[in-house]
């Protein structure tokens, strides 16, 4: 198997990673037969990019001819039935910076990308999903596969007790720093969308607790998960190929 991978800081105008974790390589190669791109690293609003600069690199994929975009994160868990460990498949988002008006479409609309208003009640693939599910079975990973609603905030702080309770109360699932403003941009230009939260921490919901969410225990979730969200998505990037549907 072929592998080219280039540095994010030599490719000209491209963003760089200043994340812990987060290598700053783009990658390419074949995933099981089939041609992929990887970011080895994304942006974050909390570290200090404009908005449009973090969902750039989905533009550029739509430009390169990518059909499908996989995206996976690290999340706190604030539904009370998660535990550190799970897989959660995305099946809607609560964009707060968006709500503030911090939108990666704000601005002029790029017609060539797609339309002024787009759709978003559609953001996560429903076929994907249920692949996603069905793969998660086949594979034994049943018990820790679950399906929720992901909410993005700012960064880089993580939630007060108060926030969390919030989010909680309005639908979230889990909540982190990234994902939706690229679903977004992805969405926007007509590439399908498939997003998965690896549930790193347990969000702090109670006063009397001791435990703190740190960047530690999320960076040892992810290495603890890494080789069955490899097989998860890798097995989902063979269906894809087998289904014929995007190609
Ligand atoms: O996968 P992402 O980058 O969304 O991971 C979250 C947000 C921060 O980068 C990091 C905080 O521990 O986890
Ligand atoms: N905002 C936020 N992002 C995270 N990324 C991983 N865990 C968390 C968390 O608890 N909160």
């Amino acid at each position: 198997m072929r592998i080219v991978a280039f540095n994010y800081r030599d490719i000209p105008n491209f963003p760089q990673s200043t994340v812990h974790g987060h290598a700053g390589r783009l990658v390419f190669g074949t995933l099981k037969g089939r041609p992929c791109v990887c970011m080895q690293g994304r942006f974050h609003l909390y570290e200090g990019y404009p908005i449009q600069k973090i969902t750039m690199p989905m533009r550029i994929f739509k430009l390169l001819g990518v059909e499908t975009v996989i995206l996976t994160n690290a999340a706190g868990g604030l539904n009370q039935d998660y535990k550190v460990g799970d897989i959660m498949i995305i099946k809607d988002h609560l964009n707060m910076p968006g709500f503030a008006g911090n939108n990666p479409l704000a601005g002029p609309n790029d017609e060539r990308f797609g339309v002024r208003f787009p759709c978003m009640s559609d953001a996560y693939d429903r076929e994907l999903q249920q692949m996603a599910l069905d793969v998660g079975s086949e594979l034994g990973y049943s018990d820790f596969l679950r399906e929720g609603v992901y909410c993005v905030l700012g960064g880089p702080s993580f939630e007060t007790i108060a926030e969390c309770r919030m989010l909680h109360k309005l639908g979230a699932d889990a909540v982190g720093m990234s994902t939706v403003h690229e679903v977004i941009v992805a969405r926007h230009c007509g590439m399908r969308v498939f997003a998965l939260s690896l549930i790193t921490n347990k969000a702090v919901m109670n006063y009397d607790s001791e435990e703190k969410a740190n960047h530690e225990e999320v960076l040892q979730t992810g290495k603890q998960r890494a080789e069955q969200l490899e097989r998860l998505v890798s097995t989902i990037v063979t269906r894809l190929e087998h289904n014929n549907n995007f190609a």
